[in-house]
């Protein structure tokens, strides 16, 4: 695990560093090296001027570990001083799955190395496993790297910084599967079962999962369609779920499901790997829902995998909308054991009329929902990856004109599929 391997800084010398300086250019790669490189000159942009520190939360526990970089995040953002820039780094083995372990940059401007003070603090009170780098600009342009570290012989151990090729994969993306979207239900039910001793709430869902389990009907026998309908918020997903419930005569079910209501505001503060849990067993404990229900009537869900998949890929692949991973990514692949739809329908608006249907409609977000309003960066890739998910994949639907005619459109679709009578027919 991370810890244990790198407890010293020449175990960092596999690794390439990644900083994202903003969202819209090309992140800086380096990596550590006993040699010096004679081209270093790109590295001038990150490494310009003042102080600079990468710091690394690690701990064997990835539950601990998913917290301290939340805690680390809170804490730098908080202590530090104007002209201080905090940006994302990730150090990681190249196109190695699992390999990315997150951390921070700090560009400290300001002459009286005051992040130098912030750092120090973190250090002796900070979360387990703090691994902090300093790195400073020789006379003849070389860049050291050393790392602050208890042990007097690694404190003079330094190494130089030299510029590293961009991987194939994204960094972002090397870690997506079972820490960011879960393709076994198991999966995310061990993350939950390790934050027990930490978050009470855990047991209740866990218990709740194991409840519906229990009453499902696994029996395949003949099913009535099961609809869902996706798409980001204020596209008009409640106004259509419950049209479409009274014109088939439909169950209408949601993702996460009423009986997780309780619990979701407490999961949404919480880090992607306990919340992308939280969500994953949400969509199991609807499919067990969708299994009884859809063996007498047809089922209308709102929201299911392609929100859960969606929000959590757009959310760990950071950077540019081309981060993303191709279609026929594993990550797009529809879990094994979850119950698969026979109809996924994505709601599509345009923005400016999306944001008068939110302002209209005037109820409170989620934090995320209000980043999807901030970052338009964050929502196209949101809407990108709704769209990668195959097997089912989206089928795109106009949800721009008026609800019945939207309504009309969908039974079309539905009932050209299905044959399906509406309610007054039967
Ligand atoms: N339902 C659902 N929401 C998720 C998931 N992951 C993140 N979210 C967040 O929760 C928000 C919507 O939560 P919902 O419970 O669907 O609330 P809602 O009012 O029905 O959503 P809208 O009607 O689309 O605004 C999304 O916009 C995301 O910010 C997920 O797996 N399922
Ligand atoms: N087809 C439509 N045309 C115009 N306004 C709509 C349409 N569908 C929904 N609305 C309005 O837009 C707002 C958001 O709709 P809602 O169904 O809550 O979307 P979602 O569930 O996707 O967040 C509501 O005020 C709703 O009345």
């Amino acid at each position: 695990m991370a810890s244990r391997s790198l407890s010293r800084l020449a175990q960092w010398c596999s690794r390439v560093f990644m900083v994202e300086i903003n969202q819209k250019t090309e992140p800086i790669y380096f990596s550590l090296s006993s040699k010096p490189s004679a081209h270093n000159t790109e590295l001038g942009a990150l490494f310009g001027n003042g102080k600079l520190f990468s710091v690394y939360a690690l701990c064997d526990d990835r539950i601990q570990s998913a917290r301290s970089h939340a805690q680390l995040k809170n804490t730098l953002a908080e202590n530090l001083p104007p002209g201080c820039e905090l940006l994302d780094s990730a150090a990681f083995l190249p196109d190695i799955k699992s390999s990315l372990i997150k951390g921070f940059f700090l560009q400290d401007n300001s002459a009286l190395s005051s992040a130098e003070r912030a750092v120090t603090q973190l250090q002796e009170k900070g979360p387990v496993g703090l691994c902090v780098f300093t790195y400073t600009r020789e006379e003849n342009g070389q860049y050291l790297c050393s790392a602050v570290a208890e042990e007097p012989a690694e404190r003079e151990r330094k190494y130089y910084v030299i510029p590293a090729p961009a991987p194939q994969r994204h960094p972002s993306a090397l870690n997506i599967r079972n820490s960011d979207v879960f393709y076994q239900m198991e999966d995310a039910y061990k993350v939950l079962q390790e934050c027990c001793d930490i978050i009470p709430e855990s047991k209740a869902v866990l218990e709740l999962v194991t409840e519906q389990q229990l009453q499902s009907n696994n029996s395949h026998d003949k099913r009535f369609p099961v609809v869902v309908i996706e798409g980001l918020d204020a596209t008009g997903k409640t106004t259509l779920t419950c049209s479409l419930q009274k014109a088939l005569g439909a169950v209408l079910l949601k993702s996460p499901p009423h009986c997780l209501a309780r619990f979701r505001q407490h999961f949404d503060a919480e880090p992607p790997l306990i919340r992308r849990a939280f969500y994953a067993l949400g969509n199991y404990i609807t499919a067990a829902q969708i299994a009884r229900e859809s063996s007498h009537a047809p089922v209308i869900v709102d929201r299911y995998w392609h929100s859960t998949a969606a929000y959590a890929i757009a959310t760990a692949v950071s950077g540019r909308e081309e981060n993303l991973p191709a279609v026929g990514s594993e990550i797009y692949e529809w879990p094994s054991d979850l119950l698969r739809p026979s109809l996924v329908l994505l709601l599509s608006v345009s923005p400016e009329e999306r944001l008068r249907r939110l302002t209209h409609r005037g109820l409170d977000k989620t934090e995320e929902e209000s980043q999807l309003e901030i970052n338009h960066l964050f929502r196209h890739k949101v809407d990108e990856a709704y769209k990668k998910i195959q097997n089912p994949a989206c089928i795109v639907v106009d949800a721009s004109p008026s609800p019945e005619h939207v309504l009309q459109q969908v039974l079309y679709l539905i009932r050209s599929k299905y044959n399906l009578q509406t309610q007054d027919h039967q």
